[in-house]
């Protein structure tokens, strides 16, 4: 089963429609891949907070029906990362958009962390709260977004429904990615899953993107790594992997859960 991570540069100078295009054609190269990943907010940047009013559109917007078309023309399944969704209700949302192979849209899935603390996303948008799962022929996606790779309960809930494929998108900032590459793992090693972490790379909003999206397989090896600039990183994943190493390594079997509440002792 072949993943392709489509790295995609987000510079500011480049116009949406440009770079909405540029995606449809990287995807639609990707024919023979099984599944075809794009990061998030790759339309607009992750922080480019002042963009996102006016960037923002409806599930039936421009990146939907381009996207769709791609995944059609390719025929792949396509987690075509997140875009600025705007709600029936007027909210703001980082949703991210799954295909299947036909262009149906397959999954949606609305970031549950919102980055930023006390301003960007954090403020500007709602915060999703479902999880989200997506059946594949061969495996079942588990999905999360960016900042979301810092809640491992997140994953631990996909994993318990199901998902031995995690993939997040993101627009991971240079200065702390260091700690991207050891969370992908960590969620990898804790889970027993595949995990695909796909980053923008380039500068918008004055941030530099970390690039180095990123793959690791069940028992926390990373099979391929990206440099820093735009790439698309193709790896053959085995779809069986993460059940023989959870049979071969029962260590999800023996978690304790329901215990008693912690004791307090002292004053
Ligand atoms: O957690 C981080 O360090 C980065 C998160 C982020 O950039 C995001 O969620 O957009």
């Amino acid at each position: 089963m072949r993943a392709s991570l489509i790295q995609i540069a987000v510079d500011r100078d480049e116009p949406v429609d440009s770079r909405r295009r540029r995606a449809a054609a990287l995807v639609r190269e990707q024919r023979g891949s099984a599944l075809v990943v794009l990061p998030e907010l790759w339309t607009v940047g992750a922080f480019a907070y002042d963009s996102f009013e006016a960037e923002a559109e409806t599930l039936d917007g421009p990146t939907r029906r381009a996207m769709a078309e791609a995944a059609a023309d390719a025929g792949v399944w396509l987690h075509a990362g997140s875009v600025v969704e705007r709600a029936a209700d007027g909210r703001l949302f980082n949703t991210s958009l799954v295909f299947s192979p036909e262009g149906r849209l397959a999954g949606v899935y609305r970031k549950i962390h919102r980055f930023g603390f006390d301003k960007g996303e954090a403020v500007m948008m709602a915060a999703g709260e479902e999880l989200v799962t997506v059946r594949l022929p061969d495996a079942t996606l588990g999905l999360g977004t960016c900042y979301d790779l810092r809640f491992p309960e997140l994953f631990r809930g996909l994993v318990d429904a199901g998902a031995d494929l995690l993939v997040v998108p993101a627009g991971w900032p240079e200065r702390r990615r260091a700690h991207w590459t050891l969370l992908a793992r960590a969620r990898a090693v804790e889970n027993q899953a595949y995990v695909l972490a796909c980053s923008t790379a380039g500068t918008h909003a004055g941030v530099e993107q970390a690039g180095h999206s990123t793959v690791v397989d069940p028992w926390g090896e990373v099979l391929a790594e990206a440099g820093a600039g735009e790439e698309i990183l193709a790896v053959d994943l085995d779809p069986k992997r993460p059940a023989e190493s959870r049979e071969q390594f029962p260590a999800l079997k023996d978690r304790r859960l329901g215990l008693a509440p912690p004791v307090v002792r002292g004053s």
